[in-house]
């Protein structure tokens, strides 16, 4: 089966449940300190709501164990988040996932994997070497930096030790802590999760904006080049409208482009 024959396939439905000790854990895993109350103390809890990324996990993985790509050359090249409401502390997510988009880039294919709940809908884009030119659409190119000068920058150090507390909350590819598996996707040793590294940044941009985390409506980012536990990321943002553009970058040059985001005004859904 060529990789563009699984365009439009369906992926069926899932119920996930969690508690707030996961939410908790999510939270401290993606660079929450302990006086954020409101995000580490189940008295205060508001759960983050890319915290139903990890929840949604299984539809990517679905993809790759029915043999569209090989799950341990895959990596993860995008994400998009929309939120429609606010995550319960705990409970269940009922999810229904399917293959919107398949594009073929020559050397590689990219699968888009769309997840929908009442609570959000989630893109997956995933980058499969060896699985494109199948003779289809290239698809979207490269994001572009904005050519203004950014409105603020902020800094996010990541820790060393924090893949191997992220894959904890679900996404347990072994790339991500096994030095032998990172080195089979060409990477020099383990690297970040993209949404860990997406979702950390959330925190500074909320901060920096003004608004809380737990208040995100809509995210987006490419993940340009691998961040290594322990990188200490740049972040470059630009006002746009009621959201912020962002890219972030680590010694070597950019990690995360054409980055945007944007939040709820307080109290709003
Ligand atoms: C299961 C895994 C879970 C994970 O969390 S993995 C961790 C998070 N992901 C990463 O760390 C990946 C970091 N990104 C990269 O290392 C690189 O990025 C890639 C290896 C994915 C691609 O790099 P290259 O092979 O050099 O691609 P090119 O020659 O620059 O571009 C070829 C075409 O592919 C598109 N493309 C490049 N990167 C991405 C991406 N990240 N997501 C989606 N598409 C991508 C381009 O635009 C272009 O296509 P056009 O010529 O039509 O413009």
């Amino acid at each position: 089966m060529n990789a563009g024959d699984w365009q439009g396939r369906d992926l069926g439905e899932r119920t996930v449940g969690y508690d707030e000790r996961d939410a908790i854990l999510y939270a401290l895993a993606v660079g929450a300190r302990a006086t954020d109350l409101d995000l580490v103390y189940e008295e205060r809890l508001r759960v983050l709501p890319t915290f139903a990324l990890t929840r949604a996990q299984w539809a990517p993985d679905a993809l790759g164990a029915l043999g569209a790509f090989d799950p341990r050359t895959a990596v993860h090249g995008a994400q998009r988040l929309r939120v429609h409401a606010p995550l319960p502390r705990s409970g269940e997510l009922t999810m229904a996932a399917r293959v919107a988009e398949v594009w073929d880039k020559g050397a590689a294919a990219v699968f888009e994997v769309e997840v929908d709940s009442d609570h959000f809908t989630a893109t997956w884009v995933l980058f499969a070497p060896g699985r494109g030119g199948f003779g289809g659409d290239r698809g979207p190119s490269a994001p572009r930096r904005p050519a203004e000068r950014p409105g603020h920058e902020l800094r996010l150090d990541t820790s060393t030790e924090q893949a191997a507390l992220y894959r904890l909350l679900g996404d347990r590819h072994a790339m991500h802590i096994d030095p032998a598996a990172a080195k089979e996707t060409g990477m020099p040793r383990p690297f970040m999760h993209g949404l860990c590294t997406l979702a950390a940044l959330t925190l500074p941009l909320a901060a920096a904006a003004g608004a809380h985390p737990a208040d995100l409506a809509e995210l987006e980012g490419r993940f340009a080049a691998p961040v290594f536990p322990g990188d200490r990321l740049r972040t470059d943002g630009w006002a746009d409208g009621d959201a912020i553009r962002f890219e972030a970058a680590a010694d070597g040059g950019p990690v995360i482009s054409g980055g945007r985001l944007r939040f709820h005004p307080a109290g709003s859904p």
